[in-house]
């Protein structure tokens, strides 16, 4: 692997929940989808284990920020999370398993569903918990979208390339128009937006946070909200070699905050 898909190299200092981001690592989508099968090869993580920690750390990042903002305990927050074709949307179903287990009511809407077994397996997860699994976004979700406590996009991750082709280019307008009335988490990118280069295209979307896995990809650069960095299963070698460094997760989180220098 080229050290020049990695766009900067560079660390992180901790507090105490959160890292000062005085310097950070962002991964080219090259570089990402290299280290990402290099940890299926080499440590041999299976896809299953790596999804379900980066689940885990969206799963955990959306309760940090819904918690924050949630104005009593007797309203049970309801999440809505949209899951695209590949392994992005599989990290969405993921997360939605554990917000159920972590209170909250969640609905899924995964219009291109994967055959592969995992992914089968994920679905039948989550409607075991009593997640409604949606082909598409609820008829009245433009009136309503301001009463999700937070939606989760969880369309398109590294592998993303292109204009976003239907049914995404319709949802992801409907996100654009509501993320001024719902807090909107966007897991690894964007989803649209260029993974090296941002909102190339001018398209608008502009999730309120953004939960990089493993590294921030170059796209990040140019985000403006609240950042927060999971996907805490990285062997200390494979930093190294790829030349880019975790933060420092606190304690037993798999998620840490990413502050921007004042
Ligand atoms: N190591 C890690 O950090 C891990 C991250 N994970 C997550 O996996 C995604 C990357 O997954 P991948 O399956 O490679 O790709 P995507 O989910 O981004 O999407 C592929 C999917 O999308 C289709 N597609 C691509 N471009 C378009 C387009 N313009 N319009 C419509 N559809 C498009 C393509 O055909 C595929 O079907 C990473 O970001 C993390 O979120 C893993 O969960 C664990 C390890
Ligand atoms: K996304």
């Amino acid at each position: 692997m080229s050290t020049s898909a990695i766009l900067t190299n560079q660390s992180t200092t901790k507090t105490s929940l959160s890292c000062s981001m005085t310097e950070t690592t962002y991964l080219s989508a090259s570089a990402a989808a290299a280290l990402d099968a290099e940890l299926m090869s080499e440590p041999g993580f299976t896809l299953e284990q790596l999804m379900e920690l980066a689940g885990l750390a969206v799963a955990e990042a959306v309760y940090t920020v819904v918690e924050e903002r949630r104005p009593s305990q007797q309203v049970k927050p309801k999440i809505l999370v949209i899951c695209g074709p590949g392994n992005n949307g599989g990290d969405g179903l993921v997360a939605a398993r554990h917000l159920i287990l972590f209170g909250y009511e969640c609905v899924v809407v995964y219009p291109k569903r994967s055959s592969k077994q995992h992914f089968v397996n994920l679905q039948k997860q989550c409607e075991d918990m009593g997640i409604a699994v949606l082909n598409g976004m609820p008829d009245d979700f433009e009136d309503r979208s301001g009463e999700y406590a937070a939606i989760v996009d969880s369309i398109f991750g590294f592998s993303f390339h292109g204009e976003p082709r239907a049914p995404f280019d319709d949802i992801l307008l409907q996100l654009k128009k509501a993320q001024d009335c719902a807090l909107v988490v966007s897991v690894d990118v964007p989803s649209g937006w260029d993974v090296d280069e941002g909102d190339v295209a001018g398209f608008g979307f502009s999730p309120q946070v953004l939960i990089s896995l493993t590294a921030p990809k170059g796209c990040a650069m140019s985000f403006e909200g609240r950042h927060f960095v999971g996907g805490r299963f990285v062997p200390p070698y494979l930093e190294e070699k790829y030349q880019f460094r975790m933060p420092r997760y606190p304690g037993t989180s798999q998620v840490v905050e990413l502050l921007k220098n004042s």
